[in-house]
């Protein structure tokens, strides 16, 4: 990729053990009602074996607590994240969620910062930092998004923009190596079908970890860092092969349980055949 320089070295700390593949499945708006349960009951089903990767699904706020239960019914370790929170904790603001809420109803993870919030609702790299510490505070697991638009790839601006959404965040993250986790999503190729090409990715991830490394070794050794955009089936395994690409956030391809089961299946079987040698 041809990006304007910035500062960071690429790569800077070699995949560790620690990082287990993460899949998570961001519905967005939608199943959010009766389809919710079956949907998750689903997933757990067709992931219960691919014991090498995590999985996560991120229904909508009102699903949460129903998911939360036919999770727990099915005894599966399918984790549950929600799609956004307040910064505040509790008190006047009318149609806000909080993160002691969201535990309440069973989410032990949280996506914040999408470009969607960004774009849609004017969420700034502040704003996303606020939720960011808040979540951590209350030991809600931050997956945070970060990523160019179009507009800002074509202009040579993709590891500027990458660089400053990761240091609004990095002080939080260094807070508690490898419990949060950066999801990168080109903004360009959420939801249009246009993945990047492996290499590409993997080159930002590897910038993000080594920005990540000038906090702290460990920080860049546990974090994972997970590609997102238009990620299906047929794309994963070239994705998740990359060195610093440790899992996905799938928009789409996640409201289908066999589409999405065997984006976690590549994830299983790459691991366990780092696991092999
Ligand atoms: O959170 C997920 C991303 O926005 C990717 O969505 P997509 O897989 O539909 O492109």
């Amino acid at each position: 990729m041809n990006d304007g320089g910035t500062s960071a070295e690429a790569g800077a700390a070699p995949r560790a053990a620690s990082r287990r593949p993460l899949i998570a499945g961001n519905w967005k708006m939608n199943a959010g009602g009766q389809d919710a349960c079956p949907l998750s009951a689903a997933v757990a089903k067709a992931t219960r074996e691919l014991t090498r990767a995590e999985v996560v699904v991120a229904p909508p706020f009102t699903a949460i607590a129903a998911v939360a239960h036919e999770l727990a019914e099915a005894k599966s370790e399918v984790g549950i994240a929600a799609q956004n929170m307040s910064a505040e904790v509790s008190g006047a603001f009318t149609g806000e969620v909080s993160s002691g809420m969201l535990k309440d109803a069973g989410a032990t993870w949280v996506i914040l910062g999408h470009s969607e919030r960004r774009q849609l609702f004017a969420e700034t790299d502040e704003s996303v930092a606020r939720k960011v510490a808040s979540a951590m505070a209350a030991e809600l697991r931050p997956i945070v998004c970060v990523g160019e638009t179009l507009e800002q790839r074509e202009a040579g601006e993709t590891l500027a923009v990458v660089e400053r959404q990761v240091r609004a965040v990095l002080d939080e993250l260094a807070k508690q190596p490898g419990f949060g986790v950066i999801a990168y999503e080109p903004v360009w190729a959420i939801g249009t079908g246009k993945v990047a090409r492996a290499e590409d990715a993997q080159e930002v991830h590897a910038f993000i970890r080594g920005l990540l490394a000038k906090a702290s070794e460990d920080l860049a050794g546990v974090t994972r860092i997970l590609y997102g955009g238009s990620v299906k089936a047929d794309n994963a395994e070239a994705l998740l092969a990359q060195d610093d690409i440790d899992g996905a956030l799938v928009g789409g391809a996640s409201l289908d349980a066999a589409g999405f089961a065997k984006i976690v299946d590549a994830a299983h079987r790459l691991a366990e055949r780092a696991e092999q040698g």
